[in-house]
């Protein structure tokens, strides 16, 4: 079982890795992929540039997890990150495994806005980092699929390849990479927020400064 965790990573932060680990080992999964995005297709293009947002997550996974890995194809690839599109070539790559698409519930309730959306399903399986007591406001479609695709139980999710929704509570940590950049704008600290040695480059070259 792999995960794919897409993200800006504008910066990467204690929220996404804390996330990341709890998911990974909850579904039980050999490998969780972090894929940065080079144009996210739904919001103003990122403040750093791609490359930098790499160097960041490299330094951040560095002493991670050993089952974190990166995965660079959408920084490779021109024009907008386009899920379906991802998911593609990375399903040509590992056959019959499962993969899951892992999803702040956010992200996950703007699900119908996405570039063929549905297709998703037939390529993955998505695990949603729910919220507890959010009052969830689904469209219509979207309700229908948790209907038919939800499953209670994750072990579920390695007895076939993709198509399950599953919904998984994680420590909630209230860190967004839009408030750290608008501390560091403001000449805060972000200290405790985001990895010490990705501060240290934010610092060095002098990042979201203005
Ligand atoms: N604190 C967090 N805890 C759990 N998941 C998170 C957290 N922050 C972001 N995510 C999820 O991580 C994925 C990538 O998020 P992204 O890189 O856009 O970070 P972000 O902090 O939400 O950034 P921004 O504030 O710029 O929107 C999304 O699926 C998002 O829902
Ligand atoms: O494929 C799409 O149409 C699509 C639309 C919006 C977001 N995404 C992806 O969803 C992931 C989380 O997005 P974001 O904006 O929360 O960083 C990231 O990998 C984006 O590329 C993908």
């Amino acid at each position: 079982m792999i995960g794919i965790y897409g993200g800006t990573f504008d910066p990467v932060h204690y929220g996404h890795l804390r996330a990341a680990l709890e998911v990974k080992e909850a579904v039980g999964m050999r490998e969780l992929r972090f894929l940065p995005c080079r144009q996210p297709p739904h919001r103003p293009p990122p403040v750093a540039d791609a490359g930098t947002r790499l160097r960041m997550l490299e330094i951040a996974l560095a002493d991670a997890d050993p089952g974190f890995t990166l995965d660079t194809r959408e920084l490779e690839r021109s024009g907008p990150s386009y899920m379906v599109d991802t998911l593609g070539s990375i399903r040509k790559e590992v056959g019959d495994e499962p993969l899951c698409l892992i999803l702040g519930l956010d992200a996950f309730l703007a699900l119908p806005a996405w570039h063929r959306w549905r297709r998703l399903f037939g390529q993955a399986h998505i695990v949603v980092l729910q919220r507890p007591d959010y009052d969830v406001d689904y469209v219509e479609d979207l309700e229908r699929c948790v209907e038919e695709r939800q499953v209670a139980d994750p072990s579920q999710l390695t007895t076939q390849p993709d198509g399950m929704i599953y919904f998984l509570e994680v420590t909630q940590l209230a860190i967004a990479s839009t408030s750290i950049r608008r501390m560091l704008r403001e000449g805060r600290s972000a200290k405790y927020l985001v990895p010490d040695a990705v501060l240290e480059l934010i610092r060095r070259e002098s990042l979201y400064a203005k």
